[in-house]
């Protein structure tokens, strides 16, 4: 019987294992930590990696279909030996090893996730599968960056996690809010039944540099018909109010949401709130008063009120928005200027 055997049924290795590749000690594997991020080519994943680089102990893997984002947004990584790139789906399984999962994938803005409705929800309840089964595969910990969209047109103001929502069902928005909700719920039946770690975000309206000029939402919008010259488009009422958070401000938030001890869910935002005619009005003074704001017609389901109760990330994650909305509109100017080549006079 083999003297190292504890069942008797193996015999003792004639030959020593392989030596590990010499690489296997250089810098490129000295990291501790390998973070897969999926959207990351995305507006907020790319903000995102720009931090997890900023550590030299973390080896950054991003996976993305390009839909919406771009491989621009990350070129100062490309190359990088801590970075990695790779175009996929996530509706489509994905085998890599990681310690860290930030869920990211998935279009944002309106009329992007409405232009391919069954595409979204394959992407949020698909994707949010897949890598519940990556993360179960490697006891990798996963974070969902889900949306103030669970809350749908909410009745109850500002909004607290413990707030169920006021969601259309069967609505053109529902692709995304019920989609969100979906993975809500398989983060957590995962995290019961097999015990994964999980967090959950519910993020409220971000906007920064790097958001597409066309991307649709508001404040993007807003900022670029400012610099082109062009009415801002104010969908009616124009009373509806938004809350708005600076990207820099959101990643400090899911970083710690990452790595505090609380699955969540947790609000991140900024409680900031304005109404829309509020918002065009300030973009109009601080970048272009010669525009004119026009009213136009609005899309159906748009919610009518929104702003975060953050005394749970206050609390649990010691977190809140530092950058004001006046504070953060020029810093995105500034981006957008150099984007659509529009010099300041
Ligand atoms: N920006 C916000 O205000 C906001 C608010 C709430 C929640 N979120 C959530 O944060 C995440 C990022 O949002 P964002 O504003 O950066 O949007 P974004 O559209 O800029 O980024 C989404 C990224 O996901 C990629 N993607 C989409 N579908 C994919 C798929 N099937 N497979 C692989 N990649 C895919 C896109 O190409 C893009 O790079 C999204 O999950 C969004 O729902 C954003
Ligand atoms: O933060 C959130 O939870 C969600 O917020 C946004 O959804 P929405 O608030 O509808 O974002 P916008 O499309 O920017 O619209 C905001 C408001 O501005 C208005 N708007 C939009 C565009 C425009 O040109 N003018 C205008 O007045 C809309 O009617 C709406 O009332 C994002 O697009 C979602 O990805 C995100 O999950």
């Amino acid at each position: 019987m083999a003297a190292n055997s504890s069942n008797g049924d193996h015999q003792t290795p004639t030959k020593s294992p392989p030596l590990p590749s010499p690489l296997r000690f250089s810098k490129f594997f000295q990291s501790n930590m390998r973070i897969l991020v999926t959207g990351g080519a995305g507006f907020i994943g790319s903000h995102l990696v720009d931090r997890l680089m900023e550590n030299e102990k973390n080896e950054v893997i991003v996976v993305d279909n390009y839909f919406t984002g771009s491989k621009d947004n990350l070129k100062k990584w490309i190359g990088h030996p801590r970075f990695e790139l790779k175009r996929h789906d996530v509706t489509e399984p994905l085998l890599v090893e990681v310690d860290q999962i930030y869920h990211l994938a998935c279009p944002a803005s309106p009329i992007f996730y409405k232009y391919n409705p069954v595409k979204t929800i394959k992407t949020n309840v698909i994707g949010t599968l897949n890598m519940l089964g990556l993360a179960k595969r490697l006891g990798a910990r996963i974070l969902l960056t889900s949306t103030s969209e669970v809350y749908g047109d909410p009745l109850v103001h500002p909004q607290p996690e413990t707030y169920w929502g006021n969601v259309n069902p069967i609505g053109v928005r529902s692709c995304y809010d019920e989609g969100k909700r979906v993975a809500e719920t398989l983060m957590f039946d995962y995290h019961r039944q097999h015990g994964i770690e999980i967090r959950v975000a519910r993020i409220f309206n971000t906007y920064g540099p790097r958001m597409n000029i066309d991307d649709g939402r508001v404040v993007s919008n807003f900022i670029a018909q400012a610099l082109r010259g062009e009415p801002l488009t104010v969908q009616s009422p124009g009373t509806q109010t938004r809350s708005f958070c600076y990207v820099s401000d959101l990643v400090d938030g899911l970083i710690r949401l990452m790595e505090g001890e609380h699955t969540g869910p947790i609000n991140l935002g900024n409680p900031g709130e304005f109404t829309m005619t509020e918002l065009a009005e300030t973009v109009k003074e601080l970048i272009n008063p010669k525009v004119e704001v026009k009213m136009v017609e609005n899309t159906p389901d748009d919610p009518r009120q929104r702003k975060p109760d953050i005394t749970k990330a206050k609390e649990l994650l010691g977190w809140e928005p530092k950058v004001k909305l006046r504070d953060g509109l020029p810093l995105m100017e500034e981006d957008f200027r150099l984007r659509l080549g529009v010099d300041k006079n």
